[in-house]
Formats: C-alpha cells, structure tokens, sequence
C-alpha cells in the first residue's frame, strides 16, 4: 500500500506536503500512510481539516483528527468555514474547502496538498458523469494531479480500493469516522455507489470504470494536443482577445469547440466550461455571421474567422486600483495622475477615443478593455488608441494561452 502511494507521489519531488485530512476512512488511512513515507524519508508533513458547521459532530471530529496528529508528530490546524447560504451548500462547501485549503497551504510552505480520493471514489465520479452525459474529457474521471488556486493538488490513493484502505486500518488498530451522509440516498455520490453495487452482476464495476477513465485521459490528451497546435497555427491574442483565422471554420468540431471553450474561460475566468449546447449555438452563430454573448465573452465574426472578446457588460462594475490585476488578467502603468482607477473604457468613454479604428480592433471589444479614469474624466485607454502614456499588459500572454489548453 505505502508503495502505491509513494510511487503515485514521486519522492523527492516535494519537500512539505500538506495533508488535507476530513477525518473518514480514506483520509486517516492516508495521513498514516503518508507518515510512515515521512519516517522512513518522505517529505515533511502538515494536516489540515475543514470544520464546515454542517453537522454537530463535525467538531469532535476535527479534534479526533488533532488527537491522532498529534499521536503522529504531525502538526495540524482546523479551519472554520459558515455558509453565507448563497448557491447549492455542497458546492460552496466544496469550493469553499479548496480555497480555506490552498490559503492554508502557502502559509505552511507546502507546494503540494494530498487528498484521499480511492478508486471508488473515482468510479463513481466517472458514473456520475456518464448519467450527465459527458464527452470525453468528464469520463477521464478525477486527475491524479491537478493545479489550482496555486497548489499543486495530488490525489496518491486513486488506484486504492476503499476496501482495502479500510482493512489495512483496522489491521493496525486504527479507528476512524462515518460522516452518515455517506449512506443518505438524497446524495448522488450515495446513489452512484448503490447502483455501481447493482451494477456488478453486469461486470459494469470499479476496476472496470477505472479502466475506462484511463483510457479516456489518453484520448483527452491526444485531442488536447492536437487542439493546441491548430491554436498555434490559427491563433493569435490581440489585446487580450482571441483571434482566430479563417481557417478555424475547417477544423473539427471537437477542435473548435475545445479551442472556444478553452478561450471562453481564458478570457472569461469563468470555473467550468459553457454547457456543451449552448457553446455550439454560439459558435454556429458566430461563424454564421452573428455575434454570440457566452460566458462573459463576446463571439465576434471577423475576417471568415472569429474573434473572442470579453463582454463590455460582465466588466462594467470592475474597478482597480492602478498596478492591481485589473479582471483577473490586466495590469495598467503609467505617469500618473496618482489619484487614478481603473475601469472598463465602454461605449462612453471609446466616443473619447477618435483613435479607435486605426487599431482594427472591433468597437464591441474595445469597449470591454481597461481604461485609466480619474472620476469622471478619462485619462488613458491604452489598448483603444488613446495611450497618453499608458500601457495594459497581460498578467498571462499567448504562451499561456496555449499552455493552459492542455491542462484544461
Ligand atoms: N472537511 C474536510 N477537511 C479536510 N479535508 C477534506 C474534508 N472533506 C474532504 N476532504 C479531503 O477530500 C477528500 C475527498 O473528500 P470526500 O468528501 O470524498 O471524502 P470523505 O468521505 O469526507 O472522507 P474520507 O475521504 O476521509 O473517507 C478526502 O479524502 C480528504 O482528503
């Protein structure tokens, strides 16, 4: 079992893990697993739990996991986290854990943070998506590794049956926690292990399951691969948009939507991908000559080709100060005035740019950009011909552009 893990982990790589511990079989079993890597030279630990409030027990159960910490010389921290009851609770529990997590970590020094997942819960992740009617990329399951919110999130116990997990623990004496929402049939992931249960006679089972999500991540790879070098040949950002050439049109479809879907969020910061249906009512809309509006961007025909723009509405209330990440993505320099903001240009403010046109940029677009304003007055607009010294830079160029389209 510990050479599962330490080979899904990489030894040598990491130098402090961070341990994300719920307090529930999988997660206690891999906090020991993880420790006996440390004793025997794996990296230095540090645990963390997420008490969401939800249930009454949840407190005892995050000291239950300080006690066995402590037991370990693995030290731990307990963060607290109150629904503001905005948006579905499961998901805003989850999210909300990720970012407590990754703040968490780059305050411990930790680069990476392990996480419990097994392969039933992989299958059922898997199971789930088939029920929505997944492609390709949602039947690749859970990645082993993924990056986001900075840390490197690693997922060592993927290939570890729950079983198995469960036994090794009570081999060792070890005891752990039963969140009893894992037996509420009110939840999917309950249902999804019922029916995977019901399902065995048919040999639909987990290995099989896992077999296929692995076959999935290679074919994703491959389509993400080749999506990226028609990106390459095709593409090119201009002042933050995404222009695609002419010969876009010609791809398949599964390229064009991955290449859209991919700048939608690039451009947009949007979490998830645009539904499937809505993002092919939006392409054939474009490329019939028609602007499309999805995902806080804008799909502007252009030249037999298609230009990606954000939204001039999804920006309108966007104010920064000058030097802070304007959007999520631009950053603004210049002289001065010092008392200065930004804010997107719009309608208003590109009628003060008689130098637009010449930039062959579409006014819709422009209209979206950052603009240096001081009250009412408009100082600069440096990407709608009006520079007054000023310059927008993108806080991710091209090269992440392409990057990115891989790991999306
Ligand atoms: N409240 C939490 N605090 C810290 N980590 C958590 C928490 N909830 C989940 N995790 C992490 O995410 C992983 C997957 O979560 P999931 O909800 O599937 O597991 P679980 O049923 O809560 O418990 P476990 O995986 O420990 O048996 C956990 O193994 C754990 O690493």
């Amino acid at each position: 079992m510990l050479r599962t893990i330490i080979a899904a982990l990489t030894p040598g790589r990491i130098e402090r893990l961070g341990v994300a511990v719920s307090g529930g079989g999988d997660s206690v079993a891999l906090l020991h697993l993880l420790a006996a890597w440390r004793a025997a030279g794996g990296p230095d630990l540090a645990a963390v739990t997420v008490d969401h409030g939800l249930r009454p027990e949840a407190a005892a159960e995050a000291e239950a996991v300080a006690v066995v910490c402590a037991g370990l010389g693995v030290p731990h921290t307990v963060l607290r986290w109150q629904w503001d009851r905005r948006g579905n609770l499961q998901d805003a529990a989850r999210r909300a854990r990720q970012r407590l997590i990754a703040e968490w970590a780059a305050g411990q020094g930790a680069g990476a943070v392990a996480l419990g997942h097994t392969a039933d819960d992989q299958a059922e992740t898997v199971l789930l998506r088939l029920a929505r009617g997944s492609g390709v990329d949602g039947l690749s399951g859970m990645a082993a590794e993924r990056r986001a919110e900075g840390v490197l999130w690693l997922r060592p116990l993927l290939e570890v049956r729950r079983g198995a997990l469960r036994d090794w623990l009570r081999t060792r004496g070890v005891g752990w926690a039963e969140d009893p929402s894992n037996d509420d049939p009110r939840f999917d992931r309950v249902k999804a292990r019922q029916a995977l249960a019901a399902l065995a006679p048919l040999g639909l089972d987990v290995a099989g399951l896992a077999d296929t999500a692995a076959r999935m991540r290679m074919a994703r790879e491959a389509l993400a691969q080749t999506a990226q070098a028609a990106a390459r040949g095709l593409g090119r950002i201009d002042a933050g948009d995404v222009v695609l050439a002419s010969g876009f049109a010609g791809l398949p479809e599964e390229t064009r939507l991955r290449i859209a879907a991919h700048a939608l969020r690039w451009i947009g910061g949007g979490d998830y991908r645009p539904r499937l249906a809505a993002l092919q009512g939006a392409l054939a809309a474009a490329q019939g000559g028609k602007p499309a509006t999805l995902a806080g961007c804008l799909l502007l025909p252009e030249a037999g080709g298609l230009r990606i723009a954000r939204e001039p509405q999804a920006v309108a209330a966007t104010t920064g100060l000058v030097g802070d990440l304007w959007d999520g993505r631009w950053r603004l320099e210049g002289p001065g005035p010092a008392d200065c903001e930004v804010r997107a240009l719009g309608a208003a403010g590109l009628a003060l740019c008689p130098g637009w046109r010449e930039t062959g940029r579409p006014h819709a677009g422009l209209a979206a950009t950052p603009a240096v304003w001081r009250g009412a007055n408009l100082v600069a607009a440096p990407l709608a011909g009006h520079p007054a010294g000023w310059r927008a830079e993108l806080a991710c160029g091209e090269e992440d552009f392409l990057h990115s389209l891989i790991l999306d």
